[in-house]
């Protein structure tokens, strides 16, 4: 699915209208009418109490004006306040004669502020994308009135005050929504922690927009669905061997973290992988042996750590990172990997797939001169802190964006920067936001669950590069919302990922 900016928002609604030969009221309409269902399934009108619709002068107020009447027919007790304006929309303006005359109606002023009693229910229409500046003025003091009630607010589209794709004034003004119900598409500003506080949980409802326009939109913005990565898997052919699916190797653990070793091989392995061999410290044997049987165990001369690099003739992907730690000798290792791993192979003509992650992204952000050696299209998975190690603080969400899209084309290679909406950076730089995952996923080891899972597509010979990680980083996000549903968010632990591994990628 496509994320766009504002403006061309504005464009898909001319031509959505345009194509279909309808009315520009008849899609806010709609988007009134998906708002209206949406409120009825979660709010009776009882639950609701009095509910108070605040309407901006553009097409945002429109849809809160249409959303007043639809409420207040379906038996729904509402009141609206309406922003002073030179001027409004003449949508607006065509909702506001359809309003009910039992509805009452009141024009803000600040001196004449809206009541609203702690608890009461909201509905923000104020401003949507058509936002161009922060809010000031009257605006501002409405919506920093309302941020004080303590009140229940659902917001149309967007919360007002927030921009809908761009950075803004770290002390804006913007209303604190505990819903917001949007339209179509996610908006940017959606998917960035900066601005959860305000979106609360968001919804998106579909309002028959221009498939044409969507489909040929050009937008470096993606976002991770179903829809998106179904059929990405290559059915399992019958008459398919181990050797079909490839032999990967992992790199990992050391001593006392060898359990990240265990989960990152174990994914791996449900993954589907054809073939698994682990390189690990000596201390690592028995754990490893026992709790992968299913695996291959190299053992490093040194006990607690890794400092050898085996031969990588039989591989078709490598993993490092898990568990590693950041001796000079696993420095050393990964140095020779990279060199190693950057020729064509035979087969494919490509280099040798590489993930990379944890400790070894750790040694690279100490040793930034490897980060020219990276194969074209290695994985790198960090989190936010490990990719500043990589490139520098981000001022904010949009800026670490901005950062996480020229690493990788500067350095051909496809980021996941993890997070609750984990963001794929491709070499093009594009940047595709992954739709599933839960808060209980943030728990020790479920970053090496990933990785081991990345490792199995990587050796995947039939999957290409991008598709591979896309795909992996919405499974482990979906066998994370699997395992969540039976142990709920707070009791997930890593290894429920792994164990639901293979339902998830079944579903695609
Ligand atoms: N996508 C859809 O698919 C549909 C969206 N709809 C709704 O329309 C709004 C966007 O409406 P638009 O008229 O373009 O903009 P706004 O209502 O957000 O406001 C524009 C209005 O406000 C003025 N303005 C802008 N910034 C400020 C400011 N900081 N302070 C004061 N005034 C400001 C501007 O000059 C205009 O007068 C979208 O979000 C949806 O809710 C449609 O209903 C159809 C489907
Ligand atoms: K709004």
């Amino acid at each position: 699915m496509h994320i766009l900016s504002a403006a061309q928002t504005h464009e898909l609604d001319q031509a959505t209208i345009e194509e279909q030969g309808i009315p520009s009221v008849e899609l806010m309409e709609r988007a009134a009418g998906a708002f209206a269902e949406w409120f009825a399934r979660h709010f009776t009108p009882h639950a609701a109490g009095e509910t108070l619709v605040l309407c901006g002068p553009g097409n945002n107020g429109g849809d809160g004006l249409a959303v007043a009447r639809l409420l207040y027919q379906a038996g729904y007790a509402m009141r609206v306040a309406l922003l002073p304006a030179d001027k409004q929309s003449a949508d607006w303006q065509h909702n506001r004669r359809r309003l009910p005359k039992a509805v009452p109606v009141a024009e803000i002023s600040a001196e004449s502020l809206p009541h609203i009693m702690p608890g009461a229910v909201v509905i923000d229409a104020l401003f949507g994308t058509g936002l161009t500046r922060p809010l000031a003025g009257l605006p501002a003091t409405v919506v920093a009135h309302l941020n004080t009630a303590a009140a229940r607010v659902v917001a149309v589209d967007i919360p007002s005050g927030l921009f809908a794709d761009a950075p803004q004034p770290a002390d804006s003004i913007i209303v604190r929504a505990q819903h917001t119900v949007s339209f179509g598409l996610p908006k940017l500003a959606f998917l960035l922690p900066q601005n959860a506080a305000f979106v609360g949980q968001w919804h998106l409802k579909e309002i028959g927009l221009s498939p044409h326009f969507l489909a040929n939109a050009a937008t470096d913005w993606h976002y991770t669905d179903a829809a998106t990565v179904a059929g990405a898997l290559p059915p399992r052919p019958k008459f398919s061997h181990k050797g079909t699916f490839g032999h990967a190797l992992l790199l990992a653990g050391s001593r006392g973290k060898m359990g990240a070793a265990v989960l990152s091989a174990g994914a791996c392995l449900r993954g589907g992988v054809g073939l698994l061999t682990a390189h690990i410290p000596g201390c690592g044997y028995d754990i490893f042996q026992i709790s992968q049987p299913e695996a291959m165990c190299l053992t490093d001369t040194q006990a607690d750590f890794i400092s050898e690099l085996p031969e990588l003739k039989p591989y078709q992907a490598v993993g490092i990172g898990p568990g590693l730690g950041q001796e000079a000798a696993s420095l050393e290792v990964l140095r020779q990997l990279l060199k190693a791993a950057d020729k064509p192979l035979e087969k494919t003509g490509q280099p040798l797939p590489l993930v990379i992650d944890a400790d070894a992204l750790n040694l690279l952000g100490s040793h930034r001169e490897l980060l020219k050696l990276l194969p074209e299209n290695t994985v790198l998975t960090p989190h936010p802190k490990e990719f500043e190690r990589l490139t520098e603080p981000a001022r904010d969400d949009y800026h670490r964006l901005e950062l996480l899209r020229d690493f990788a084309i500067q350095y051909r290679c496809l980021v996941v920067l993890k997070g609750a909406y984990t963001c794929l950076a491709t070499p093009t730089g594009e940047l595709h936001f992954n739709s599933t995952g839960n808060a209980g996923m943030a728990t020790g080891g479920s970053g090496d669950v990933l990785t081991g899972l990345l490792l199995a597509l990587r050796a995947h010979a039939q999957i290409p590069a991008f598709e591979a990680v896309r795909l992996g980083v919405y499974a482990h996000g979906r066998a994370g919302d699997l395992g969540a549903a039976q142990t709920g968010q707070v009791g997930l632990v890593a290894g429920d990922i792994v164990r639901h591994i293979g339902p998830a990628l079944s579903e695609v």
